[in-house]
């Protein structure tokens, strides 16, 4: 369990982390999101006890890091490509480690075998692609066993198998009851991956909410509806907690508050035609993207081809109508 209270850090006039408030919870794994230089790696770096909070604090289960008699055994961390000496093996270094943190021999075997780094192990670690030294830093954070895992980019340099191998290793965390932190920015992966999510933009919390509320929220639900005869839809359509809002002069509906069952179903009772029934989807990244519009430090000048398609602008039309 990891809990922030009012956790802050000033890089001189810099605010990188304001008054955040959050609880990560055992049992699940929980995104950590927001756009570049939100204050994820900072916050992480203040969790470990690389980077003093200038205010508020932050504490893994129960202590401060620094409190933890046996830290690596407390929680196990993956931040930033470590520095391991290019000549020495995999093995040498996760010995090192387990020595020097009175972890015994047989974990090295363990956390190497978990990590598929078997047939590397005793190669130098300088020589490992991007992949492997990501494989190298799971392994040494999962070394002491720590009931808490806190990873920052974990996919990064990973290919298709080893995202693959990733989610499966997070969730089966999770599911063995540790608490499991983990920063990215693919939001299909973390749409896959976790369960809750801490959201933030400049340094301030944004949502903390689950994946599914916040693609709710965001007009997930919304079904699209044309029919012969809108009006009289509308009509039979509304009840508490339904709204249905279109354009005069259309035969589009766009409601939220039930299902396209539900919406099938009414209208069959009426005999009102439908020409179209739909659940619009609303994608992680599109419920990402529209929550931290107003948080991003780094604007790019150029659009991405495609992304002001027609299915895009629709479900923003869909979110501000909803709301
Ligand atoms: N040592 C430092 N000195 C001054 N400013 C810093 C320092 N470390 C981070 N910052 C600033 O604090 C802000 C938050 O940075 P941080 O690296 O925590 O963001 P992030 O969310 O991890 O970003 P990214 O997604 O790009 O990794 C940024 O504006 C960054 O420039």
């Amino acid at each position: 369990m990891i809990v922030a209270q009012q956790l802050s850090k000033r890089y001189g006039e810099k605010t990188a982390v304001d008054r955040l408030d959050f609880t990560v919870k055992p049992g699940m794994v929980t995104g950590f999101l927001g756009p570049n230089g939100a204050g994820k790696s900072t916050t992480m770096r203040m969790i470990v006890g690389l980077d003093a909070p200038t205010g508020g604090s932050v504490t893994v289960n129960g202590r401060r890091y620094a409190e933890h008699g046996a830290p690596l055994q407390e929680v196990g961390a993956l931040l930033e490509a470590k520095s391991i000496h290019p000549g020495r093996s995999a093995f040498n270094h996760l010995n090192t480690l387990a020595l020097t943190h009175g972890i015994p021999r047989r974990r090295v075997d363990e956390v190497i075998e978990l990590t598929g780094l078997q047939a590397v192990a005793r190669k130098r670690a300088g020589a490992f692609s991007l992949g492997m030294g990501q494989r190298l830093g799971i392994a040494a954070a999962l070394l002491g066993d720590p009931a808490t895992v806190m990873l920052d980019e974990p996919v990064n340099g990973l290919d298709p198998e080893g995202v693959l191998w990733m989610r499966n290793l997070l969730t089966g965390l999770a599911a063995e009851g540790r608490t499991v932190f983990v920063s990215s920015h693919l939001m299909s992966e973390m749409a896959l991956t976790a369960e809750h999510l801490i959201i933030v933009g400049r340094g301030r919390l944004l949502a903390d909410t689950t994946v599914k509320e916040l693609i709710r929220q965001s007009g997930g639900d919304t079904v699209k509806v044309a029919s012969s005869d809108p009006a009289r839809l509308r009509e039979v359509l509304a009840g508490p907690g339904v709204d249905v809002t279109g354009r005069s002069g259309s035969e589009e509906l766009l409601v939220t508050g039930l299902t396209a069952r539900a919406i099938g179903l009414k209208a069959a009772e009426h005999n009102i035609a439908l020409f179209e029934l739909v659940t619009k989807g609303v994608s992680l990244e599109e419920a990402f993207m529209e929550l931290t519009r107003d948080a991003v430090e780094y604007h790019g000048n150029t659009t991405t081809p495609g992304f002001e398609s027609a299915e895009s602008t629709e479900n923003a039309e869909t979110v501000g109508s909803a709301a």
